[in-house]
């Protein structure tokens, strides 16, 4: 692969970016992410691929017969059945309601995933793009966290038809549960999660002694942080987990999932990342020249997640962007600089060089098993 221009798909169509702003949670973003992107003239340098439904039995290569059918099957509910006890057994209550059209929508995005690997593995594209993506959440047989469908299960599936070791990264603020558990017991799949680890919050799960089972046991890399996180530490934690994965895992493809909670001035309030340490991990990544899914996830600050995405995207194309957001539907929301940095705060870093050491160690401690 030439590594300087490579070949980038970009997921999109009218359909999949309606279908996402209707979504309670993240209402009119995938608008205002689209929106940047394009007046930055990014899909000059991007082939743009419409998404597909993904088909059933793509769906049932990881969800289960009875979660898909219930999914399949909302609009034949009553109003008493979609607050039932069988949909709270399938997560479907509280932070995963039922509303109109979530699976046409998550199908959508799921096939849109699947695209993107099929892209990679047929060697059309060197790197495949899709913020509509990245529900890291969803189990087996149960939403969870906002998500329905496990798109990145089913995109790491895609590329598993052709590459024998394929890398997850997931660089949202939250652990990748989902995708974690789908892979655990083997060996095909290393999943590497950076993600905040404390008491009471979501998921709960991630910690660093979670190593994976059987086959799969040291190919599940958690790396536990905490409130106050700053670029510096971020990257330092990032680059020395990921030298090693590299080396020892030799990756043949990669699905990064970018979730921007993580950034200063998220609804989460948790890390206080710039878009710049998101990029700098990134662009390590795509540094090592392999076929590479980027995909997107959580994200509650739209104006950053934008920011960051659409940065993300220009290192994909290895365009230069300029810091000044261009005119558009939206420019009047990026105030009062209207530049396309994230500021960060000030907040202490709960981090403490013992902690991010001690972290590091047992991380390294837990790989030295890969071959
Ligand atoms: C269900 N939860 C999730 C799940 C997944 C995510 C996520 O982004 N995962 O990547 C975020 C929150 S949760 O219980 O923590 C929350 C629900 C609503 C939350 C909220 C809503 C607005 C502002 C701040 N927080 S947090
Ligand atoms: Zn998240």
């Amino acid at each position: 692969m030439d590594k300087k221009t490579k070949r980038v798909c970009y997921i999109h169509n009218e359909d999949i970016l309606e279908k996402c702003d209707k979504l309670i949670r993240i209402q009119n973003r995938a608008d205002i992410v689209h929106s940047l992107i394009k007046a930055y003239n990014l899909f000059q340098h991007m082939s743009i691929v419409e998404p597909r439904q993904a088909t059933t039995e793509e769906l049932l290569g990881f969800h289960s017969t009875d979660y898909i059918s219930f999914l399949q099957n909302l609009d034949d509910l009553s109003d008493d059945e979609k607050c039932g006890e069988e949909a709270e057994e399938f997560g479907l209550v509280y932070d995963c309601p039922i509303q109109d059209g979530v699976f046409e929508c998550a199908s959508l995005v799921g096939g849109g995933t699947i695209t993107a690997g099929e892209k990679l593995i047929n060697d059309e594209s060197d790197i495949a793009i899709n913020w509509y993506g990245g529900w890291h959440h969803a189990h087996r047989d149960s939403a969870s966290g906002f998500c329905y469908i496990n798109d990145v299960v089913l995109g790491i599936l895609k590329l598993r038809q052709k590459f024998e070791r394929v890398l997850y990264i997931d660089l949202d603020l939250h652990h990748g549960d989902g995708v974690e558990e789908a892979f655990c017991c083997t060996n095909k799949v290393l999943t590497v999660s950076f993600h905040k680890y404390s008491a009471g919050f979501f998921p709960g799960t991630g910690s660093v002694n979670d190593t994976g089972y059987s086959k799969g046991r040291h190919y599940t890399v958690n790396v536990p942080l905490l409130d106050g996180l700053k670029d510096d530490e971020y990257n330092k934690i990032f680059y020395s987990v990921m030298v090693q994965i590299k080396d020892s895992f030799q990756p043949e493809a990669i699905v990064c999932q970018c979730g921007a909670d993580g950034l200063e001035g998220d609804p989460m309030k948790s890390f206080n990342l710039s878009t710049l340490s998101l990029g700098r991990c990134v662009q390590y990544v795509l540094s090592w020249n392999k076929p590479t899914i980027l995909l997107g996830g959580g994200g509650y600050n739209y104006i950053n997640t934008a920011k960051c995405w659409a940065f993300l995207t220009s290192l994909a194309v290895n365009k230069k962007l300029s810091r000044d957001i261009p005119d558009h539907e939206y420019f009047s929301q990026y105030g009062p600089d209207y530049e396309l940095g994230v500021t960060v705060g000030n907040r202490s870093d709960n981090n403490s060089q013992q902690y991010l050491h001690h972290i590091y160690t047992q991380v390294i401690d837990n790989m030295k098993n890969i071959k």
